[in-house]
């Protein structure tokens, strides 16, 4: 009989007991590749979750397989150190007798000795994606906290592991040092091959970083979603209780420097934003970068037709897929643009459902007020 292809991808399920607190996952399956956001509230089992893949809790059952290697199966636990994983832990703990450059290296040592002749990520790399050129020389007990977070992401990648685990690595970071670390976060989600994993429960964390998400509540996981479905179903944990909004994926196309303006391309959709929030953040200002654009449900509303004058500059053709009620005195109409995979929400007040007379399957013309860039 022919033998299953081995799957790439994390998958499997698991179960343990910690205190009063029981986690058991139904069958996952987890993509090899991007960045795979695990979310959830406090004390929804995120940690232990990703212990368990790691390897670290000892009385976790069920199994678990990563492309072809069985890390948990028939009640045999396969050793951290031949998992060939990394993990970045909440706080960095690096080693404070060396400096930066000596604790980058150490973790590229341990991996010439285990694998000579395998390393794919190499130093120089690690020290651009990370921008860690000017701190080499630096003792690590000079470091800030984001500093030292991006050496210990330095030296786990150094030590060439086949996937990336990271258990909220900027929560002990203020506002401003989160927003400094996240650009290089990004850069490795774009530029590394192995799979990441990354606990979090921001969701402007997973907005910009993810490309699949894992929803955990109360020890299981509820689903496991691609980012565009994610961000755009209407019930989503992402924004419990926060103002409906749509987010999509856009190419930056153009730069009209004479306006102000920067042209994106979301599929057939053309959007302009103001160019004035985007210059010093250079993805966004390289033409043919993927960016992600939100837009506010209550910056939408409703034209029979393209407007000849109009101060607004965004302007799609749309077709109403769904029409429900938001609250007493408004409606979310779900739009859609052309085939796009995404919907286009707007918030309209319940006086304009009823004098436009709006019915699912009408086209419209969305107005947009305003549209910004997440990044
Ligand atoms: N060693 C332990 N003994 C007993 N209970 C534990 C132990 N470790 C964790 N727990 C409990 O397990 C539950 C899940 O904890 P876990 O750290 O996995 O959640 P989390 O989603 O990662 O939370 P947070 O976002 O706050 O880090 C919590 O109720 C916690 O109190």
């Amino acid at each position: 009989m022919k033998q299953a292809e081995p799957k790439s991808s994390l998958h499997g399920k698991v179960t343990i007991q910690r205190g009063d607190f029981t986690l058991e996952t139904n069958e996952f399956e987890i993509p090899a590749t991007g960045l795979t956001a695990i979310f959830g509230h406090s004390g929804s089992g995120k940690t232990t979750f990703l212990r368990c893949l790691a390897g670290f809790e000892e009385h976790a059952k069920g199994q678990i397989i990563f492309s072809d290697q069985a890390w948990l199966f028939n009640g045999k636990s396969m050793p951290i150190h031949k998992r060939q994983l990394g993990y970045v832990f909440q706080e960095a703990s690096l080693f404070p007798h060396l400096n930066v450059e000596a604790n980058l290296r150490y973790g590229l040592k341990r991996a010439h000795k285990k694998s000579p002749g395998l390393v794919s990520i190499e130093f120089g790399q690690v020290v651009e994606w990370l921008g860690l050129a000017d701190l080499l020389i630096r003792n690590t007990t000079t470091l800030s906290g984001g500093e030292r977070q991006r050496v210990a992401i330095g030296r786990t990648l150094l030590s060439q592991p086949k996937i990336l685990m990271m258990d909220e690595p900027m929560a002990s970071l203020d506002l401003f040092a989160k927003r400094a670390i996240m650009p290089y976060l990004e850069r490795l989600r774009d530029e590394l091959e192995i799979p990441i994993l990354y606990i979090t429960h921001s969701p402007e964390e997973v907005e910009r970083l993810a490309d699949t998400v894992v929803f955990m509540n109360k020890g299981k996981i509820s689903s496991i979603e691609p980012i565009e479905h994610a961000l755009n179903r209407e019930d989503t944990p992402l924004y419990q209780g926060s103002e409906p909004r749509s987010v999509l994926s856009a190419q930056v196309v153009e730069h009209l420097e004479d306006e102000g303006l920067t042209r994106l391309q979301a599929g057939e959709a053309v959007l302009f934003v103001p160019a004035s929030d985007n210059v010093t953040d250079s993805e966004v200002s390289t033409i043919g970068s993927h960016v992600r654009v939100v837009i506010s449900a209550k910056q939408v509303s409703l034209m029979a037709e393209q407007p000849k004058q109009t101060s607004m500059l965004n302007h799609l053709p749309v077709k109403i897929e769904a029409i429900e009620a938001h609250n007493d005195y408004s409606y979310l109409i779900k739009l859609r643009v052309k085939n796009e995979p995404w919907p286009l929400m707007a918030q309209i007040t319940k006086r304009s459902l009823k004098t436009l007379d709006l019915q699912v399957d009408q086209v419209w013309v969305a107005a947009i007020k305003s549209v910004s860039i997440l990044n």
